[in-house]
């Protein structure tokens, strides 16, 4: 294993019900690296990313995260997910939330995390009392909160305005520049500009990029 197999993917094929979803991908990432994965709805982002995660196996081939399979190991400062529902607690408050996995882990969060994502304002203000955009900001900060090794974000930008796209194209990439491997699933063509590995998929396969 080298540094550019922080994540590796050989031949991997997904398969749902009479779907092939995602077909004999392979590719190799490296830590510090902003990768995007680009492509039409249904094309496989968020099965790759799942796969990634280690929510989901594969049907065949292999998923590994720092040389061990993805599956069955589920340490927050190894891997992150942003799913594309933010899915926080909604009786605990939007810093509760965001601070949670350092929490849980007896680490003092970054005291500037909230206010990096425009909520400071409503840090002891309840989950499921803020807007959609908020609490996709609120379930970034807890997905870069640890600083992990890798931090997969589906659409993170889909409920954002311009504003609020600019905070958080900018934790991603602090999040690189402090050495994380952000791996982003987006159409937002902001995001793509950005990238400094793109992964364009189309119908499950993954094509060379331009
Ligand atoms: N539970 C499921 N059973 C069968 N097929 C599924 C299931 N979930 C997703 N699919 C199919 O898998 C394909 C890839 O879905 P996926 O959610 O990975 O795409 P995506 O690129 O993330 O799309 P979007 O941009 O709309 O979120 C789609 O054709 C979808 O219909």
């Amino acid at each position: 294993m080298t540094t550019a197999d922080l994540v590796r993917l050989e031949s991997v094929t997904h398969v749902r019900g009479a779907t092939t979803v995602l077909s004999d991908i392979s590719l190799s990432l490296p830590p510090a690296r902003l990768a995007v994965l680009a492509g039409r709805s249904g094309s496989g982002k968020s099965t790759l990313l799942h796969l990634m995660a280690g929510v989901m196996s594969p049907t065949s081939g292999t998923v590994l995260v720092d040389g061990k399979p993805a599956v069955g190991h589920h340490e927050w400062d190894r891997v992150a997910l942003l799913p594309q529902r933010p899915a926080l607690a909604p009786e605990l408050t939007v810093a509760e939330n965001a601070h949670l996995p350092a929490r849980l882990r007896g680490r003092t969060p970054p005291a500037d995390l909230l206010t990096r994502l425009g909520l400071s304002g409503l840090a002891a203000r309840p989950a499921h009392d803020t807007s959609l955009g908020e609490q996709q900001r609120t379930a970034i900060a807890r997905t870069l909160v640890l600083t992990p090794a890798v931090a997969l974000l589906d659409e993170p930008t889909a409920h954002q305005d311009d504003e609020h796209v600019a905070l958080v194209l900018t934790a991603l990439t602090t999040a690189v520049t402090a050495g994380t491997l952000v791996v982003a699933a987006t159409h937002d063509q902001r995001i793509i500009d950005l990238a400094d590995e793109l992964l364009p998929l189309r119908s499950g396969h993954l094509e060379p990029a331009r």
